[in-house]
């Protein structure tokens, strides 16, 4: 079930825009046109079934902001939208522990709730680790922190912090104080450098505002970026935001460019680069294969090219599949490549073979049309060469399965 977004205000106008920007980040919207109208949906829902509240600080029920309470109160995380903001408004606003504050007064500003809403949802999914001796401020941070819906973890020494991180591969975001009971933040920020790099794992670290050769040295040591005790809460959340944004960046650029477009299986330079560092690691017992689609051009040419991309789309899902132990590829136009690291030429061979069978079993249906496909497959074992060897004598073993009637496995000699 898609969360909801529970949005508390009586302007029909920013009610819809709000409405539809939720619905666009795949969530639904529940509107309610005053504090007592909230409190009647939220009486009858769960709690935890809300993602989070977008309130209006001034309803006709509640004029002071006292809808932003009740919601707080409810353990909902909360979004304050208002046409007005002086100081003291925006002062009282941030003391209510609310994730933010949006002043209706632009398109761009409903974009920013956009990019809010959207972030609230993936943060779900994303560790941050408080590495600070001082409990009060490990507290400040991981309080902030859960308002944005992050998983916290936090620690009082490096060592701790470490181990911390060893254990909880979803952290993405290390907060490091430099002053340590033991080794110092920037000490244990080396060692997850020595781990991670600045693209996989963020480090912020903490400097004082005395101390300004501090953030330079944090920097020049692989962290990411440093915040200024005492930091704003708006400060701290811009930066950990920019931070987190940056990593997904990275993630998203990295699985571009190391995946087929059509497919989103790996790409023919990914493969090559798993392929290799696992034949490294345990040079023996390596299996190499090429599947190629038998008579694809009649497809194409039968059904139409469209037709053509789905018939790969299919076969690439049951690749990925049948594979997933294993290190599978599109290597282009209707050929996959398998990389199977340890294991023996016989049982991968009876793999690719059940494989085969399976294919072959499949009705592909598109646009009311049926039909079947089969394919051939050429494996090798002999690692001689290394990837490009093992390529070229499997392209071997594939051309004899094609000349010995198609839609079979052949192999080195048992
Ligand atoms: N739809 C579609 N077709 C592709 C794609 N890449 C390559 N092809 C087509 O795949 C076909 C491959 O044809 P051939 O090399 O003659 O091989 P085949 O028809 O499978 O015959 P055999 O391999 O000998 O069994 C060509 O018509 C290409 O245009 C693609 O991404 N999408």
């Amino acid at each position: 079930m898609r969360p909801k977004v529970l949005i508390i205000d009586d302007n029909e106008q920013s009610v819809g825009v709000i409405a539809s920007l939720i619905v666009n980040a795949q969530l639904t919207p529940v509107r309610a046109t005053s504090l007592t109208a909230a409190q009647h949906i939220f009486s009858r829902s769960a709690p935890e079934d809300f993602l989070c509240a977008i309130v209006d600080y001034r309803l006709p029920d509640a004029p002071h902001g006292q809808a932003i309470d009740f919601t707080l109160a409810s353990f909902l995380p909360t979004i304050v939208t208002t046409e007005f903001l002086d100081s003291q408004t925006r002062a009282g606003i941030l003391d209510k522990d609310v994730i933010d504050y949006i002043l209706k007064e632009s398109e761009q500003v409903y974009e920013y709730l956009s990019v809010l809403l959207s972030r609230l949802y993936k943060n779900k999914h994303i560790g941050v680790l408080v590495v600070d001796n001082a409990r009060v401020h490990r507290a400040r941070s991981t309080a902030l922190l859960r308002r944005h819906n992050f998983m916290t973890y936090e620690a009082t020494t490096g060592q701790h912090g470490l181990e911390v991180l060893t254990r909880q591969s979803h952290i993405k975001l290390v907060i490091v104080a430099n002053d340590l009971p033991g080794p110092s933040g920037i000490k244990m920020l080396s060692e997850v450098r020595q781990r991670a790099k600045k693209e996989d794992i963020a480090v912020i670290g903490l400097s004082d505002r005395g101390d300004t050769g501090l953030s330079a040295r944090f920097i020049k040591s692989g962290a990411n970026d440093f915040l200024t005790q005492p930091y704003g809460q708006e400060e701290f959340l811009c930066r950990i935001m920019q931070n987190i944004e940056y990593i997904e960046n990275i993630e998203l650029i990295r699985r571009a460019a190391n995946s087929d477009f059509l497919t989103g299986l790996p790409n023919r330079r990914h493969f090559f680069e798993r392929a290799a560092a696992a034949l490294q690691l345990i040079p023996v017992c390596q299996c190499l294969a090429l599947i190629d689609i038998d008579h694809f051009k009649k497809i194409n040419d039968t059904y139409g090219h469209d037709c053509g991309d789905y018939t790969l789309r299919e076969i690439a899902k049951l690749v990925a599949d049948t594979f997933k132990q294993h290190i599978p590829a599109r290597f282009g136009g209707e050929e996959f490549c398998v990389f199977m690291p340890n294991i023996k030429l016989h049982t991968a061979v009876q793999i690719f073979n059940d494989f085969r069978q399976a294919l072959t079993d499949i009705e592909f249906k598109f646009e009311g049309q049926t039909f079947h496909c089969s394919v051939s497959i050429g494996v090798t074992a002999i690692e001689h060469g290394g990837i490009s060897g093992m390529l070229r004598k499997a392209d071997e073993y594939l051309y004899q399965a094609k000349n010995n009637g198609r839609n079979r496995v052949e192999h080195d000699p048992s």
